[in-house]
C-alpha cells in the first residue's frame, strides 16, 4: 500500500526539453508544442483528433466543434488545443452513462474489482508519462508528480479490494414471522468535478469508488489539467465497458454551463466536487433540486502548532513537508503557524533557512524544489497578501517576492509576527506562504487554531502525550501529530465546518455511492 511519501526531494531526472512538435501517425497534426509532453501523450494514446484531444464518452473518443487551450504554467506556452464540452456533451454523456448503468451495477462485485486492479496496473505501468504530463500542465516538481501517480493508483487499489467486501446485513431475531435484510446498492451516475492541483488523485478518489461500487462516472476536470484527465481514460479503455468511465473537459467558460447540467439532471445520483469553497457551496445549492448525495472536498487554511516541547527537528521536517508541498497548493497545507514563544526564534530561522534553499524551476529540470503557482492571479494573490501582512506589522524573514520571467513563479517565503486579523492568516493563499505567529498559552493557540471556517487539516508538534493532548482539541478532519506528510487512501480524508461534506478513501469511501435497501421478508409462519 502506498504510504504518500513526501516528494521534496530534487527532482531525479532532466526529462529533455527540446521545443519540437509531435505529429500523430493517424492525422498528422500538431498536438503539443512540448516535447516531452508530446512524447508522452503519444506513449499514452491522447492523440489529436482534428487538431486537438478528444475526449471520452460511451467508450467513444470524440471531437467537438470548439477547443481551448491548455498551458505549461512554468513557460506559459500552449501545450496543446482540448476537446471543449459544453452543456450538450454534458448531457450526452450523462446518457451514456446512464445506458451503462443497469448492466455495470449488475456486474459482480469481483469482475468490477478485477477491471480496477487491471487499470491499477495500467496506470503504474505508464507512470513516467503519467508524471510527465501532470507536471507540463500542473507545475508541480517531476518527483511530487511521480508521487502524486502512485498515489492515485493507490485508491484504485483500494477500492479495487472494497468492491467484493460491500455487504448488506439480516436481522432474523427480531419477529417471528418476518426476516429483516439490508442490501447495498449504487445509487447510479455519479458526477465528478475535480481540480488541478491532483490531476490524477482527486479523480481516482471519486472515480475508484463509484465504479466499485457499480456507478458509471461523468468527470469534468479542471481546465488547467485536461491533458492528464484523458491520459488516465485512456488507459482504462477495453479494461471498463463503455459509458462507465466518461470525461467530459471543459473550458472555464464552459465550466458552470457543465455544471448546471451535472447538477440539474435527475440522471445523476451522486455529486463529488473537490476545489474551492466558494464553488462547493454554489454546487451545494445548486443540487439541492434534485436532492443529491453530495461529496464537498473543500478549502483549507490549515494550522500547525509547535508547543514548547516540540522536537526542533521535527517541527521543522513537518513544516517543510506540509507547506511548501506542491508550492503550498494543496488544500492540507500547513498556512498558519503557531509557535510557543520559547522556541519561536529557533523555528523561523531554521524554517527560512531550509525554505530558501528550495531551488524554484521547470517541474521537468532537474533540482526544482517548488515549480510555478497555477496561474498569474495564483502569485498576484501570494504578493497581495505578504504586503498586507507587512502592513499589518509582519516581518518578511525569507522569499516574499514573484521574480522575473516568464511563468507564474513565488519565491518560498516566511512571514512572522503576523496580525491574527490579516488576509494571510484569515484566508486560504494556497501559495508557498508561511504566517508565524507567536503564542505563549496552549490553551490560546487551541482558540485560535479552531477559529475560522476551514476545518479540513491541522497539525501540532510536541512531545507525544503533550501534543496528542492538543490534537484531540481541534475541530478538523485531519489532524497530523509530528507528521507534515499524512494522506492515504486507507483513511478517511475530509473536512468539518466548511470545508466540505463526507469522506473519500478509507473504509467508509465507498458509501458515498451505495444506497442501504431494507427488505422485508413477512408472511412467515415459524
Ligand atoms: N478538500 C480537498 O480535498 C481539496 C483538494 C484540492 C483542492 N481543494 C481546494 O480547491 C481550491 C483550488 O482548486 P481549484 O482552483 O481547481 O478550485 P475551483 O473551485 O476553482 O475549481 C475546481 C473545479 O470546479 C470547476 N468549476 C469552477 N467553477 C465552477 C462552476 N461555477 N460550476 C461548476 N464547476 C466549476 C473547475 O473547472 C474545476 O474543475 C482550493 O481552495 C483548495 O483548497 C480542496
Ligand atoms: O489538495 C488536495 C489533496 O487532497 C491533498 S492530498 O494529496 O490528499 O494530501
Amino acid at each position: 500500500m502506498v504510504v504518500f511519501a513526501q516528494a521534496l526531494l530534487i527532482a531525479r531526472s532532466a526529462v529533455p526539453r527540446a521545443k519540437h512538435t509531435l505529429r500523430a501517425a493517424s492525422s498528422g497534426r500538431q498536438l503539443c508544442a512540448d516535447a516531452a509532453t508530446a512524447e508522452s501523450l503519444a506513449v499514452l494514446g491522447v492523440l489529436p483528433m482534428n487538431g486537438a484531444a478528444p475526449y471520452v464518452a460511451g467508450g467513444r473518443w470524440r471531437s467537438t466543434p470548439n477547443t481551448f487551450a491548455v498551458t505549461d504554467p512554468a513557460t506559459d506556452d500552449v501545450l496543446a488545443q482540448v476537446a471543449d464540452c459544453g452543456p450538450q456533451e454534458a448531457e450526452a454523456a450523462i446518457q451514456d452513462a446512464q445506458n451503462a448503468f443497469e448492466s455495470w451495477a449488475r456486474t459482480p462485485a469481483r469482475t468490477r474489482s478485477d477491471a480496477l486492479r487491471a487499470w491499477h496496473d495500467a496506470i503504474l505501468a505508464h507512470a513516467e508519462p503519467l508524471a510527465t504530463v501532470a507536471t507540463a500542465e500542473c507545475g508541480k516538481p517531476l518527483a511530487e508528480a511521480r508521487a502524486e501517480v502512485a498515489y492515485a493508483a493507490s485508491f484504485v487499489e483500494w477500492f479495487a479490494e472494497e468492491a467484493p467486501r460491500v455487504a448488506g446485513e439480516v436481522k432474523s431475531n427480531v419477529a417471528q414471522d418476518r426476516r429483516l435484510l439490508t442490501v447495498r446498492q449504487p445509487v447510479g451516475v455519479a458526477a465528478a468535478i475535480t481540480p488541478w492541483n491532483f490531476p490524477l488523485a482527486m479523480i481516482t478518489r471519486k472515480v475508484a469508488p463509484a465504479i466499485a461500487a457499480g456507478c458509471p462516472v461523468v468527470v469534468k476536470p479542471s481546465e488547467y489539467t485536461p491533458l492528464t484527465a484523458l491520459a488516465l481514460a485512456r488507459l482504462a479503455d477495453g479494461l471498463l465497458p463503455p459509458g462507465v468511465l466518461n470525461v467530459i473537459p471543459a473550458s472555464r467558460q464552459n465550466a458552470q454551463p457543465v455544471g448546471e447540467v451535472l447538477c440539474d439532471s435527475d440522471v445523476v445520483r451522486a455529486l463529488s466536487f473537490t476545489g474551492s469553497t466558494a464553488v462547493g457551496k454554489w454546487l451545494y445549492s445548486r443540487c439541492a433540486s434534485t436532492v443529491k448525495k453530495l461529496g464537498l472536498e473543500l478549502g483549507g487554511n490549515a494550522p500547525m502548532i509547535v508547543l514548547k516541547s516540540a522536537d526542533l527537528d521535527t517541527a521543522v521536517r513537518a513544516a517543510m513537508a506540509s507547506k511548501y508541498r506542491y508550492g503550498g497548493q494543496t488544500c492540507v497545507c500547513a498556512d498558519r503557524f503557531l509557535v510557543h514563544e520559547a522556541v519561536v526564534d529557533a523555528f523561523v530561522e531554521r524554517l527560512a533557512a531550509e525554505a530558501s534553499a528550495l531551488k524554484l524551476g521547470h517541474g521537468l529540470d532537474a533540482g526544482t524544489g517548488i515549480g510555478p503557482l497555477i496561474d498569474e492571479a495564483a502569485t498576484f494573490k501570494c504578493q497581495e497578501r505578504v504586503k498586507g501582512a507587512v502592513r499589518a506589522g509582519g516581518r518578511v524573514v525569507c522569499g516574499g517576492n514573484k521574480p522575473p520571467g516568464p511563468g507564474s513563479f513565488f519565491e518560498p517565503t516566511v512571514v512572522r509576527d503576523v496580525a491574527i486579523d490579516s488576509e494571510l492568516w484569515q484566508l486560504e493563499t494556497f501559495g508557498p506562504v508561511a504566517g508565524v505567529a507567536a503564542f505563549s498559552d496552549d490553551a490560546e493557540a487551541v482558540r485560535l487554531a479552531n477559529e475560522g471556517p476551514a476545518g479540513l487539516a491541522a497539525y501540532v508538534c510536541g512531545e507525544l502525550g503533550h501534543a496528542w493532548a492538543v490534537a484531540e482539541r481541534l475541530d478538523f478532519g485531519i489532524v497530523g501529530v509530528n507528521e507534515g506528510a499524512v494522506s492515504h487512501a486507507a483513511m478517511p480524508f475530509g473536512g468539518t465546518k466548511e470545508s466540505g461534506l463526507g469522506r473519500e478513501g478509507g473504509n467508509h469511501g465507498i458509501d458515498e455511492y451505495l444506497e442501504d435497501k431494507y427488505l422485508c421478508l413477512g408472511g412467515l409462519d415459524m
